[in-house]
């Protein structure tokens, strides 16, 4: 076992070492700053305690303060795992090195170095009793994952796992005080016996000096030779073959999914239909703002949502909400040997953390996944128009089968449409700002969500 300190940053590393992450931070693709004016300042210093010699080299993880106008909310912690060896032997995630007063040192990003893997696993108690005196072993065949995104997640195919797959080890990067929704959904469906998410294996959690609690990094169990959801989809749309039957699987597993989560996890308030469709109508402005495109579709938008608050207010019992994925899209689902599995509950990344994990309408998922079909058929080019429609019903029909949504059909699908229509709009931003030539794929989701209820 590793014993883990945090001290505020001014105690921790030489500041030269501050000084060449505000250099490196910048180009990362975690890096939530963009090209905005941010300012960088270290907060908490994360030490490991390697009492046995086995990490075999200094590892400190710093929080970093991210402060400016670009970042959501205005500010942003992020975590930066460094290793730090001698000038004269770097190693992987080589970044620079610095002079300090007893020496230089080589500083390398953690989350690519064997020995942060090794000092962030003992710290949750993984490997620690299974490999005796060769911790190493632990990581021989460890690599980053390629294409990191808001994450970095490492394949460590040696640590001991129920199934003997190995793990997935999830260093976070943008982190926060307080329970991480990856944490907590995870491991109650694992607790709860339900093999539709990657079994949850165990978490990194540091308390502050001022006694929050933050958590750093997850470990689940490897789904070996899984194949990505929204590759697997485009493939099958190319091929000009059907989706039906895999998406009537995914279907019946994102029913139980919310089964489970609604038996494992505190239910939430009843549906207030007016904050329920303000929330609805504050998101579509926000989205009318920044997409000049929409702009001619805003009464129709208006018109749509008022329909849905007379109808959810005419509702003869209260809807229930509860505990949800919140970003459920073909991108989290993986395909492999035993069926799907469901991954990633952090929410949208561009909705305020407090928003991201409320509990909601299950709806919310069935309309994300329905937009994925979208993608996948125009990405994958299906020669077929009705290669999206076929997916769908068949993903409704199964998930309907499976778990009733408690509205009454007309709200049901009044709800399913606006939650369409809601998550197309959030895309048309997001694509305007990563991927601009994707945006026609929404904007034609928003005019087939406006034209189901003209
Ligand atoms: N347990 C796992 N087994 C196999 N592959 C996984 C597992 N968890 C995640 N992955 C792969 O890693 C990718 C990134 O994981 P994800 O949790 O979505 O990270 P991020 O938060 O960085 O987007 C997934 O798209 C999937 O391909
Ligand atoms: O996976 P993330 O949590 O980072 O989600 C964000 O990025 C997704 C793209 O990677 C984006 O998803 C959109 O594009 C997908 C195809 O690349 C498509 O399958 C989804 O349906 C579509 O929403 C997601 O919206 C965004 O939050």
């Amino acid at each position: 076992m590793v014993d883990v300190a945090v001290v505020p940053a001014a105690e921790g590393p030489d500041p030269s070492v501050a000084d060449l992450l505000a250099a490196w931070l910048p180009g990362r693709r975690w890096y939530p700053g963009g090209t905005g004016d941010v300012r960088a300042e270290p907060w908490l210093a994360v030490t490991f305690d390697d009492d046995g010699g086995t990490v075999g080299a200094d590892v400190l993880v710093l929080l970093v303060r991210l402060t400016g106008p670009t970042l959501p909310g205005g500010e942003v912690v992020v975590q930066v795992p460094l290793v730090l060896t001698d000038a004269d032997a770097p190693g992987p995630g080589y970044i620079g090195t610095v002079a300090t007063p007893s020496g230089d040192v080589a500083v390398h990003d953690g989350a690519a170095h064997p020995a942060c893997w090794i000092a962030l696993l003992h710290s949750m108690g993984i490997g620690t009793d299974d490999v005796e005196g060769d911790a190493a072993a632990l990581t021989r065949r460890g690599r980053v994952l390629a294409g990191e995104q808001s994450n970095t997640s490492v394949i460590l195919p040696e640590v001991p796992s129920p199934g003997g797959s190995g793990g997935m080890l999830k260093i976070l990067r943008t982190v926060a005080p307080g329970q991480h929704p990856d944490v907590v959904v995870p491991q109650a469906l694992t607790e709860a016996g339900w093999d539709g998410v990657p079994r949850f294996l165990g978490a990194l959690k540091i308390a502050t000096p001022d006694d929050a609690t933050v958590h750093l990094a997850i470990l689940a169990e490897l789904v070996p030779d899984a194949e990505d959801g929204f590759e697997l989809a485009c493939d099958v749309a190319s091929r000009g073959e059907s989706f039906a039957p895999l998406a009537a699987d995914l279907g019946r597993v994102v029913a139980e999914m919310h089964a489970v989560l609604r038996r494992a996890l505190p239910e939430g308030p009843p549906v207030d239909p007016r904050a329920f469709v303000a929330g609805l109508r504050r998101r579509a402005a926000a989205a009318v703002g920044e997409a000049p495109a929409l702009a001619a579709r805003e009464a129709e938008i208006t018109a749509l949502l008022d329909d849905l608050e007379r109808r959810l207010v005419a509702a003869p019992s209260p809807v229930a909400t509860q505990t949800i994925h919140g970003d459920l899209h073909l991108g989290q689902a993986l395909h492999g040997a035993t069926g799907w599995k469901i991954l990633d509950f952090e929410g949208e990344p561009q909705r305020p953390v407090a928003e991201r994990t409320a509990p909601d309408l299950p709806l919310r998922d069935v309309a994300g996944m329905l937009r994925s079909f979208g993608y996948a058929a125009a990405v994958g080019r299906a020669p077929d128009p009705a290669w999206e429609t076929e997916a769908a019903d068949a993903f409704l029909a199964a998930y309907r089968e499976t778990v009733a949504s408690g509205l009454e059909p007309d709200t049901d699908a009044a709800a399913l449409t606006a939650l369409v229509l809601d998550k197309a709009l959030y895309e048309v931003v997001y694509e305007t700002r990563q991927r601009p030539t994707w945006v026609g794929i929404p904007l034609a989701a928003v005019d087939r969500a406006l034209g189901a209820v003209s």
